[in-house]
């Protein structure tokens, strides 16, 4: 007879011999034990993770001393710029691996995290693509990533079924499906409950390993048409990083024995120093890419943090910083000319409206803030979009087919030699806007929102009728940070007011107040809106700026269990 033990292992009661995840020699589980997640978190599925661990550790703590390094550099007052030393890989005409026929039509994407309703619905939703998200849209909890695992499995299956009680409804597949994307975590993030050599292992290798060891054979025959899975990477700010990628790529294929190129990838440039390595991230992909995509919002975010030591680059009310800013187009225009030079998709980004049911009118006018933003960038040559709702696909959809007629993509048809002239200044530019009161109300208000929600596990959420993320709870936490380190005046009362850590904490006071108002009493005593308020403004208020708000934030999410032991 099994019972479950107190610490999340599972032990035979009268022999006291405690079961626990079979993990291969030097790997260590301290995730709570579930016998779904066993199915999962195999012996042989550890063992590629670890091996994929062993043979990159070195290189990808090096990449982040770059990033360290670099940092130090943009501190010291340096401009991001294109890198001399390969100037022949921007210069010299190459094009990338042909695009397999499974993904040639990306028109819309539709994104969201690994939960399994949002998977059947998504795949479900009428999308060309779905991608997966254990990144931006998901709070990385041990249960979440792994459930996300579960779940991504019996979607690659075709099993995936999910039955809501309230409603008394089941969910299961359509027999049309989108085409599956998966977005592991970037490269800083650890998975702490995974340790490998007594050291965390690194967050997306978990997340790939697990994946592609287990899909990689089904996804091949039933989505991919001899290719994939594919992947989206998130984050990166150098090609050194997108080779470490393909090299995981080519050991990953090795291991399943299939053919060099299977993988596909499309990499988001969504920080500043990327946009200046775009053509070096797709060499160093050349022959696992599928395409580019402007990640705007985490773009807006790194476009802070590159310039934390510039007090001439401060930027407007987050709500200003928009696709039609100079740095924005740039960015967006290079990518198109970048992607299609070398025979790739040119993916657009995220409008973060969302359907809003309750109001006809406020619903009409985000659906046509959403409609220009996908003329805008199907008209620049985007081949596709990213959508958050299903709500929003029939309209995205409809912007690009009439657009693009019934071209797969504008890979052909819009090479974009005009954005050959877009320099380095063209794409650091300063944003133009306003500086108000309420935009550091308004980010104050998001930034502890978004927080108190992924520290209860929801990694994105409807906030004042925009999609909110990690990325783009960022910009409101880096933005206010920005702004209390210069001190900055606020444009709009006439009476001059500065940001200060005076101002700023009643700032804080007002706006958890009005939280309480908004969400009522009894969710905010549940919720975890005290330990997000803390999180955030020590974030905003402290000296040196924290890379990302989800490291410090991981250290309140990380839940170990002791090892199994048989003395127990
Ligand atoms: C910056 C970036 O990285 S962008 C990419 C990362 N961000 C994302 O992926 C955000 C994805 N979107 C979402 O998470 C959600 O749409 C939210 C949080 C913004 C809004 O969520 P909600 O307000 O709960 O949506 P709403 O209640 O309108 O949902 C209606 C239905 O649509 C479904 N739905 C909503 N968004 C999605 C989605 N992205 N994928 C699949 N299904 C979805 C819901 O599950 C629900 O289904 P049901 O009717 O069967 O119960
Ligand atoms: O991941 C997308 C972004 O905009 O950030
Ligand atoms: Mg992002």
């Amino acid at each position: 007879m099994l019972g479950l033990g107190t610490y999340g292992y599972t032990a035979p009661m009268a022999s006291k011999t405690v079961v626990g995840y079979e993990a291969p020699d030097g790997v260590d589980i301290r995730g709570r034990y579930d016998e779904e997640l066993a199915k999962i978190l195999t012996k042989d599925a550890l063992q590629f993770v670890a091996d994929l661990q062993r043979e990159f550790r070195s290189r990808i703590k090096y990449a982040m001393e770059c990033r360290r390094e670099a940092k130090r550099r943009y501190n010291e007052g340096a401009l991001p710029g294109f890198d001399p030393a390969t100037r022949y890989v921007r210069e010299v005409d190459w094009v990338c691996a042909p695009v397999p026929t499974a993904v040639a039509d990306r028109k819309v994407e539709i994104t969201g995290p690994v939960e399994r309703k949002m998977i059947i619905n998504a795949l479900n939703s009428g999308a060309k693509v779905f991608m997966a998200d254990f990144e931006d849209a998901l709070s990385p909890s041990w249960e979440n990533l792994m459930r996300g695992q579960v779940n991504l499995k019996d979607a690659v299956d075709g099993t995936i079924s999910f039955h809501d009680q309230a409603r008394n409804r089941v969910y299961r597949l359509n027999d049309q499906t989108a085409k599956l994307f998966v977005r592991p975590r970037g490269w800083h993030l650890p998975e702490a409950h995974v340790l490998i050599d007594g050291e965390p292992a690194t967050g997306c290798l978990v997340d790939f390993g697990l994946y592609f060891f287990h899909n990689y054979a089904t996804f091949r025959r039933r989505q991919g048409e001899g290719f994939g899975p594919f992947f989206y990477l998130p984050k990166m700010e150098h090609s050194r990083e997108a080779k470490i990628w393909n090299c995981v790529f080519e050991r990953a294929e090795k291991m399943a024995g299939i053919e060099r190129g299977s993988i596909r990838a499309t990499v988001l440039i969504e920080t500043l120093p990327a946009v200046f390595q775009m053509d070096e991230i797709l060499y160093e992909l050349r022959d696992h890419s599928v395409g580019l995509n402007c990640g705007r919002w985490d773009y807006i975010f790194s476009y802070v943090k590159t310039f934390q030591g510039h007090s001439d680059r401060l930027l407007p009310d987050r709500v200003q910083v928009g696709m039609t800013q100079h740095f924005m187009k740039s960015y967006s225009d290079l990518l198109i000319r970048t992607c299609h030079r070398h025979g790739v998709h040119a993916m657009g980004g995220m409008a973060a409206q969302i359907p809003i049911r309750d109001d006809p009118a406020a619903n009409e006018a985000a659906l046509d803030l959403v409609r220009k933003d996908k003329q805008r960038e199907v008209r620049a040559g985007h081949d596709g979009t990213w959508a958050a709702h299903p709500g929003l696909i029939p309209a995205c959809m409809e912007v690009f087919n009439n657009n693009m007629g019934n071209a797969a993509n504008q890979i052909q048809t819009m090479k974009r030699e005009d954005a050959a002239n877009i320099t380095e200044v063209d794409l650091i530019q300063r944003p133009r806007g306003v500086r108000t009161m309420e935009g550091l109300r308004l980010n104050t208000r998001v930034g502890i929102q978004y927080l108190a929600a992924w520290l209860t596990g929801t990694g994105s959420v409807p906030l004042y009728n925009l999609m909110e993320d990690a990325a783009t709870a960022e910009i409101s936490r880096v933005q206010n940070w920005q702004w209390l380190k210069y001190g900055v005046e606020l444009d709009g009362d006439g009476l001059g007011v500065k940001v200060s850590l005076d101002l700023f904490g009643r700032v804080v006071e007002e706006e958890m107040a009005r939280i309480e108002r908004e969400v009522g009493r009894e969710k905010f005593k549940k919720g975890m809106y005290k330990e997000a308020c803390k999180i955030f403004t020590r974030q905003c208020t402290t000296p040196t700026l924290d890379d990302f708000l989800t490291l410090d934030a991981y250290n309140h999410i990380v839940t170990h269990h002791p090892k199994p032991s048989s003395r127990l």
